[in-house]
């Protein structure tokens, strides 16, 4: 009892020690997720380095952050000039790149939130992994691709985890810390430390296809897609009755188009090619065809439905 005692002390003062340590944060990736994941970052004390490839994705995703901020402290401060301060310290702490490579030399933490590629992904930890200093932990944001294989791109599995956050990522409270087998209790204990300096509830959950959400969220829309393929129902019809009747806030077609269909697809592609008898991972005629056109949802203003640009 006494060895497991000083054994616990011993683990909980290096995950102590990791998670005190985690003030610097590299988000690499600008998209809807990446941004909202900086900026929570920057809000609760972090410094911060956001990088993606593309600088106009830079330029889109300081204006997001930008617009959610003033919402995030607009419902936090009742004072005006509280807000303000809130709102140029956070910003003040936020700073962006377009190269990987340079942006992990001090970093602390680096979670991944690049496109649903596996083999983007693995090519870009493995330039990171000689970059990064060695008590750096990276950690995707992957909604589907299993953990441990991005990792074998690196030489740190030790260091190495999923933080899958939820779009939008200022609003939603969860965050399911995902551990592979190599994971260190050290470093499982940080990642789920800095979930809750982030303000989210995390869950933990093995690195198996879409974790706990996605795992039933996917094969969801999925279906909902090939009942209006049948001609069942229509996306409007379909999206009314699932808020109207199950209480969500949006409906699967809505909440497609606000994730982004072409990561939907990545999705679905990846895991039937890994279960290719798996009916609920079967891809949809309607969301290639759109995908195909460049119409992802929101973010490309045309989707299932049309949007303002
Ligand atoms: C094809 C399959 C592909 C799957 C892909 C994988 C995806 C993943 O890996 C995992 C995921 O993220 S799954 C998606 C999870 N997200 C959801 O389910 C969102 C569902 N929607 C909602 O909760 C609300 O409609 C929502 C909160 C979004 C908006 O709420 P409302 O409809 O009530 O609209 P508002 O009145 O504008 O907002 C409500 C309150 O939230 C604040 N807010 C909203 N957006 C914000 C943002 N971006 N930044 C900061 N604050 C924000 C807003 O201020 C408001 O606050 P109150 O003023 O207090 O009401
Ligand atoms: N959309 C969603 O609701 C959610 C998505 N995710 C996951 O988060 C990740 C990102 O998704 P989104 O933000 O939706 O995608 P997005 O398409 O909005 O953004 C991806 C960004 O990554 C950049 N990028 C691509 N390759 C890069 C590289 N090698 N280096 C630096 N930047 C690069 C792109 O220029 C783009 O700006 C994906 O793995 C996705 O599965 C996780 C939770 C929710």
């Amino acid at each position: 009892m006494a060895f497991f005692n000083q054994l616990t002390r011993r683990s909980l003062s290096q995950s102590a020690a990791m998670s005190a340590a985690i003030k610097n944060v590299t988000v690499i990736g600008s998209g809807l997720m990446g941004a909202g994941i900086a900026q929570v970052a920057a809000q609760t004390g972090h410094t911060v380095t956001m990088v993606d490839i593309d600088g106009e994705a830079v330029k889109k995703a300081e204006k997001r952050i930008g617009d959610s901020i003033h919402r995030v402290a607009k419902k936090k401060f009742a004072d005006g000039d509280e807000a303000n301060k809130f709102i140029s310290e956070a910003l003040g702490r936020l700073s962006t790149s377009t190269d990987a490579v340079s942006s992990v030399t001090a970093s602390d933490l680096v979670v991944e939130a690049i496109v649903e590629n596996l083999d983007v992904k693995k090519k870009l930890f493995a330039q990171l992994d000689a970059a990064a200093p060695q008590h750096t932990i990276f950690a995707s944001n992957t909604s589907s691709l299993p953990i441990g294989k991005i990792a074998e791109a690196t030489n740190r599995k030790d260091r190495f985890g999923g933080l899958h956050f939820f779009n939008p990522v200022p609003v939603m409270k969860l965050l399911e810390v995902v551990r592979i087998p190599e994971t260190s209790q050290a470093t499982y204990d940080a990642m789920v430390a800095w979930g809750k300096t982030m303000g989210k509830v995390t869950v933990a959950c093995k690195d198996t296809p879409g974790f706990i959400v996605n795992r039933l969220l996917v094969p969801y829309m999925f279906e909902a897609v090939r009942m209006v393929e049948r001609g069942d129902a229509s996306p409007r019809d379909v999206d009314t009755a699932m808020k109207l009747g199950a209480g969500y806030p949006m409906g699967p077609f809505e909440l497609m188009d606000y994730v982004g269909l072409d990561t939907g697809k990545f999705i679905v592609d990846g895991w039937a090619k890994a279960d290719p008898d798996n009916p609920l991972f079967k891809s949809s005629e309607l969301v290639n065809k759109l995908v195909s056109e460049g119409k992802f949802g929101v973010k490309s203003g045309e989707g299932i439905y049309k949007y303002k640009k």
